[in-house]
């Protein structure tokens, strides 16, 4: 469903005399329906600016991100016109971010029922799925009319991803979804991530989190040396690929 060849990023900061800052180079991997791939790796690795190239917050600097959409066709991420990427935002690629930027006066529970009518859906089964989302992360009801900016750390993350799931989408990025949960929140949020992953989802996800990295991941690569080396036993080809690394 994702196929990356050869993707790359390199930052010009043009107010710092054309600075280059390093990103990533040559990463290729692809990312199989109900498959979750693991991103691990030191900070400032490049990780979420992976991310961030797939989803297209930022612009790679080379290479490709071909993903199969739900009507077949193949779309090059890496290059696709704004409007495709924002129709595809819209419809079947979902981000969790790391950092929740709470929208100003808007609950909780509106924050998810609005998300689920800008793509068409009722008012009435909006709201009565996202009661039945925020009760899955664990969002006591009595946060569910206050406004997300008191939330704590955690209850700002579960929303975050129940806003992310909510709209099912065939392809989720999530960057460090389980950092800043207790066990009982990881569970409800790995669950979720799971159910979706049966669904048949592709999902790229970076994690420090050995627990969620076990229980979610199928392949699991590391940012190493800005590129992506496989380092997980079960993959028959990465002790391999890694000596050819070495
Ligand atoms: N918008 C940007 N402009 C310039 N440099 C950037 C930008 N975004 C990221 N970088 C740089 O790219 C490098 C990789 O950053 P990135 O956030 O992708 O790392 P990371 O592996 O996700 O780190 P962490 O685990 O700490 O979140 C860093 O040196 C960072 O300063």
């Amino acid at each position: 469903m994702l196929q990356i060849e050869n993707l790359e990023k390199e930052f010009i900061m043009h107010i710092r005399g054309d600075a280059e800052i390093e990103g990533f180079d040559c990463i290729s991997f692809s990312a199989k329906a109900g498959t979750l791939i693991a991103v691990t790796g030191p900070s400032g690795s490049g990780k979420s600016s992976l991310l961030k190239c797939i989803y297209r917050t930022y612009t790679p600097t080379g290479g490709h991100t071909y993903y199969t959409c739900e009507d077949g066709n193949v779309v090059d991420l890496a290059v696709a016109e704004p409007w495709e990427i924002i129709r595809l935002r819209a419809t079947e690629i979902g981000y969790v971010s790391q950092f929740f930027s709470v929208i100003p006066r808007v609950s909780a529970i509106d924050i998810l029922t609005n998300t689920q009518t800008a793509r068409g859906i009722p008012s009435k089964s909006a709201r009565e799925r996202a009661a039945e989302y925020l009760e899955k992360v664990g969002i006591s009801p009595q946060l569910w009319d206050m406004y997300p900016a008191t939330f704590s750390g955690g209850e700002k993350q579960r929303l975050n991803i129940a806003n992310a799931l909510i709209t099912r989408p065939r392809l989720l990025l999530l960057d460090e979804p389980t950092a800043s949960l207790d066990a009982r929140s990881k569970e409800w949020v790995m669950n979720m991530i799971l159910d979706l992953k049966q669904e048949g989802a592709a999902m790229v996800g970076v994690f420090h989190d050995e627990i969620a990295i076990e229980t979610l991941a199928d392949w699991r690569y590391e940012m190493r040396e800005r590129q992506m080396v496989p380092i997980d036993y079960k993959m028959d080809y990465a002790q391999e690929e890694l000596a050819a690394f070495a």
